[in-house]
């Protein structure tokens, strides 16, 4: 990669010397549109955030330049301030962007909506900003940075060489490997205790920075800003420069975006329809063909080789302290939740302790995953009181209740699909430790009770292989990993057997009773297989019909003729 690196610098520095003048100006644009497709590639690529919204930011940079240059003057100083002004004011228009986009309860179509409307706004505000933008002649007469042709082709390819090399360096440490973790699992993301929405915010408005800086070189290397520099038809072909590059990849958008824009200055000459239409056509035929887009041929090369990790036990060990055990981990008073009329949810009142390992069983639709969600999100909307180490829940979003001690493993192994186990594991620990922008480390620490989990399921000789290729028991035992390595006060399970052989099942059940009797974790765990339940049960909950009907000894359970009642058909509320 630093050979490469080196090769492209030499070209930048050398370029101008075998270029012609027409080369040159294309190229220096095309490279400036290449760093806004790497943004829209950590934004798409790598975060899974469909985003047409990089024009305006660009468009909002350009036109900070121009407007300062313009209308304040041109000066060594004021070429700073007009850098400042197209870095920040774009920085701070995606920081409202992407509050607006990811608060609390936006949905990906609402996100990529709102990237669609804030070029639209963006044009029309510069439509209608008379004298100051312009209007629909744009902006152009103003002093421009004294660099001449070959000075500015060499400074946008610097600028370009330092974002691909920061943003290659960047996708590959842990903080950028959390951008995928959000991509392919935002739940899991924040049942990890960490918030998707604040990193996806901090990144939008970063990468608006960036797109205000290639404003910046674009509005001094072409001395010329118009209306459609910001327009959503310009956002829409960095996306589509994007996919066809091959998205994910960095170096694939980079080069789509030259290539195509390089092309299109010579042949939309001669062909000024027809060109588009061969685009649009490309488009579609790679969508359909090459979706990885043209980067997949020579990444699905190298996909193979990866890199060796190592994972340690921690020094500390995860054993709650006698004192706690005295408290109540978990605490649900008069619990209700319905939704609309249906009234899922009533009444419920228990207390776990911890070391206790507490089994919810009742027949199907009686309330049990429900109940889940009540104990791990207080964002729900509940009747009654949740409180977990004696802390109400109430309003707290998931990662906020992860901070409370409470780990959740899902009913279908919820866990990273383009990530090896290793990766996995080593975003768990993302909320113990700061996310390193620049690395990530070889050896993984992790708790020795997630340890103990992975050796006994035989994953620990499996640090290194992908997700994608695990057996459905290996996927429900690292996710149970993942979720120890959070090291929570309670764990909630829901149906962690389910599809597992009989040996996988009494691996699990070894592994819970160790974590529960032995290292004092507090536990509960919803299961239909009830000879399961009677085996590694301190207690036993029973629901039918959203209403808390026993709680007792497995003996309780076992003898109880109401259980029996239900579970054959009979009860009814
Ligand atoms: N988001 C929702 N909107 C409307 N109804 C819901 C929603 N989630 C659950 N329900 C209803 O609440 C009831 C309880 O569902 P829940 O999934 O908690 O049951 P369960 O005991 O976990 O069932 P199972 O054993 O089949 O998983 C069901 O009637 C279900 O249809």
């Amino acid at each position: 990669m630093a050979a490469l690196a080196l090769s492209a610098l030499l070209l930048v520095i050398f370029g101008p010397l075998v270029l012609d003048r027409f080369s040159l100006n294309v190229l220096a644009r095309s490279m400036i549109y290449a760093m806004l497709a790497v943004t829209v590639d950590l934004l798409w690529g790598y975060t899974g955030i469909l985003t047409f919204g990089q024009a305006a930011f660009f468009g909002v940079g350009a036109y900070a330049t121009a407007m300062v240059l313009t209308h304040i003057g041109a000066s060594p100083s004021l070429f700073v301030l007009a850098l400042v002004a197209a870095i920040l004011v774009p920085l701070v228009l995606g920081l409202a962007v992407g509050w607006l986009s990811f608060y609390h309860g936006s949905t990906p179509l609402y996100a990529t909506v709102i990237s669609l409307v804030v070029p639209i706004v963006i044009t029309q505000l510069i439509y209608s900003g008379g004298i100051w933008t312009g209007s629909s002649s744009g902006m152009v007469g103003y002093q421009t940075l004294p660099l001449g042709l070959p000075g500015f082709f060499r400074l946008t390819g610097v600028c370009l060489l330092v974002l691909a090399v920061v943003a290659f360096v960047f996708v590959r440490s842990d903080a950028g490997r959390l951008l995928v973790a959000i991509r392919d699992n935002e739940t899991r993301v924040a049942y990890l205790g960490i918030s998707p929405a604040r990193i996806k915010i901090a990144l939008m408005a970063v990468l608006a920075g960036v797109a205000g800086l290639a404003g910046f070189l674009f509005a001094n290397a072409s001395g010329v800003v118009a209306p459609e520099n910001s327009g959503f038809v310009f956002g829409t072909e960095l996306v589509v420069w994007t996919a066809l590059g091959g998205r994910g990849t960095i170096f694939g958008p980079l080069l789509g975006a030259i290539g195509i824009d390089y092309l299109s200055a010579n042949l939309s000459g001669e062909l000024p329809f027809l060109w588009q239409l061969v685009v649009g056509g490309l488009f579609v035929v790679m969508i359909i063909l090459l979706p990885g887009g043209l980067a997949s041929l020579v990444t699905a090369r190298f996909a193979q080789g990866g890199r060796k990790r190592r994972l340690d036990a921690l020094p500390s060990a995860t054993r709650v302290d006698a004192m706690a055990l005295c408290a109540p981990v978990v605490s649900v008073t008069g619990l209700g939740k319905s939704f609309g009329a249906l009234s899922v949810l009533k009444g419920i009142d228990f207390t776990i302790r911890p070391g206790e390992l507490v089994s919810v069983v009742g027949p199907n639709g009686a309330g049990k995953t429900t109940l889940m969600r009540c104990l791990s999100d207080g964002t729900e909307a509940i009747e009654g009181r949740v409180e977990i180490g004696g802390r109400d829940i109430a309003g707290l979003p998931p990662q906020k209740v992860v901070a409370l001690g409470v780990g959740r493993k899902f009913q279908v192994a919820s866990v990273f699909d383009s990530m090896t186990v290793a990766e996995c594991l080593r975003m768990v620990r993302m909320r113990h430790e700061r996310p390193a922008l620049t690395q990530s480390p070889d050896a993984i620490d992790l708790p020795p009770a997630a340890i103990e989990i992975l050796r006994l399921t035989g994953l620990t000789d499996m640090a290194d292989r992908h997700v994608s290729l695990l057996s459905h028991g290996q996927r429900q035992a690292l996710e149970l990993a993942m979720v120890v390595a959070l090291e929570p006060r309670l764990i909630l399970l829901d149906e962690p057997t389910a599809g597992l052989s009989k040996a996988e099942r009494m691996t699990i059940g070894v592994v819970l009773k160790r974590l529960t009797a032995d290292l004092g974790f507090a536990a509960i765990l919803v299961e239909h297989d009830l000879d399961f339940v009677r085996e590694i049960s301190s207690r036993i909950v029973v629901l039918h019909q959203g209403k808390l009907v026993l709680d007792g000894t497995v003996e309780d359970v076992v003898q109880s003729e109401t259980v029996r009642t239900i579970y054959s058909g009979g009860a009814h509320a």
